[in-house]
């Protein structure tokens, strides 16, 4: 696909059915030794080296909390303008609290959604000030919400590294330690009369390490790159999408893929998403794991650090940052 392709017509006609569905449950202490997770290991290995993305189930996240989740999002949405203005990111400066898309180019087509912003971790540099006080279970929640699915993390790297015969923590040392951090983006997605024209979200790919997403329960938008054809990601209530970003591809010398994604818009549904974004901390050097190098499979990539920044600047130049750090 050329790159007026991609950015180009909204296509209709998406394929369906090459996300695979994981059993996570699998790969807990307990049991990643057994026959069966030998076999689930294989299927991760080969979902994060083709899409880049898998459903996870066997998470251990109950559908009602999953529920809470969604709701506490759902009703700072509904709040009306004045109340929500003051998170405003534009306000407050920086890049938590809540907004559209970022204007970064006079020619930009703007994202067809709302967003609320807000770093979850390291926990000492929360801006609480911009945490919606209404629901008034909202920061609860999310607290919650976000140390289940750091643990989830640290089992789904463990697994990658397992899946790569790598010492256990490979990629949780760097991705995972005290001072990583954990970003939550929610996005509400108002209905559009043009989904022909207008998309929720341009085709990009994520900058973090992993990105785990909980999707609306009911109306579907996100899609998937592979192969150069669009995939749907069909809801599947229970599950939550997994999606490498870019940092992972680097620490994994280009075995495992940062997809690229978007999301459509729909005529006649809103939709909601919750995306929890995990990186090192920008002081902290990234780069292919050395066992990930050898003769057939040479470095790909430079060492980085700040790889959020990069990023941040090579969106502003309409550059494709992974291609800037490669060797
Ligand atoms: O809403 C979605 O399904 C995906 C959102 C997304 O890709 C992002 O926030 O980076
Ligand atoms: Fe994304």
């Amino acid at each position: 696909m050329s790159v007026q392709e991609l950015f180009g017509a909204i296509e209709s006609s998406p394929e369906f059915g090459q996300i695979p569905i994981i059993d996570v449950s699998l790969f807990s202490p307990s049991s990643i030794a057994s026959k069966q997770a030998e076999i689930e290991l294989y299927k991760f290995r080969s979902a994060l080296s083709s899409s880049g993305c898998f459903q996870a189930i066997g998470h251990g996240i109950s559908s009602s909390f999953l529920d809470r989740v969604r709701e506490a999002a759902t009703q700072f949405f509904e709040l009306p303008v004045e109340e929500k203005q003051k998170y405003s990111r534009e306000f407050h400066g920086g890049s938590e609290g809540y907004g559209n898309d970022v204007i970064v180019s006079e020619k930009q087509v703007l994202d067809w959604s709302y967003r609320l912003t807000l770093r979850v971790f390291p926990e000492h540099q929360r801006r609480l000030n911009l945490w919606p006080e209404n629901p008034n279970d909202f920061g609860e929640v999310v607290h919650e919400y976000s140390t289940k699915i750091k643990l989830m993390m640290g089992v789904l790297y463990k697994a990658m590294a397992k899946s790569l015969n790598l010492e256990e923590n490979s990629f949780s040392d760097q991705l995972l330690g005290e001072q990583a951090l954990m970003q939550a983006r929610f996005n509400f997605y108002p209905r559009c009369s043009r989904p022909d024209k207008v998309l929720g979200v341009k085709p990009h790919t994520d900058r973090s390490g992993i990105t785990v997403l909980l999707q609306d329960k009911e109306v579907e938008g996100l899609q998937v790159l592979v192969d150069g054809k669009w995939v749907r990601v069909p809801v599947l209530p229970h599950a939550i999408v997994v999606n490498l970003g870019d940092q992972m591809q680097i620490m994994s010398n280009g075995i495992f893929k940062s997809p690229m994604h978007r999301v459509v818009t729909n005529p006649e549904r809103m939709r909601l998403s919750v995306a929890l974004f995990n990186e090192p901390d920008p002081d902290t050097e990234i780069g292919p794991v050395e066992k990930l190098v050898d003769e057939t499979r040479p470095r790909l990539y430079k060492n980085v650090k700040n790889y959020g920044r990069i990023n941040y600047e090579c969106y502003q130049r309409g550059e494709i940052a992974l291609e800037t750090v490669k060797i």
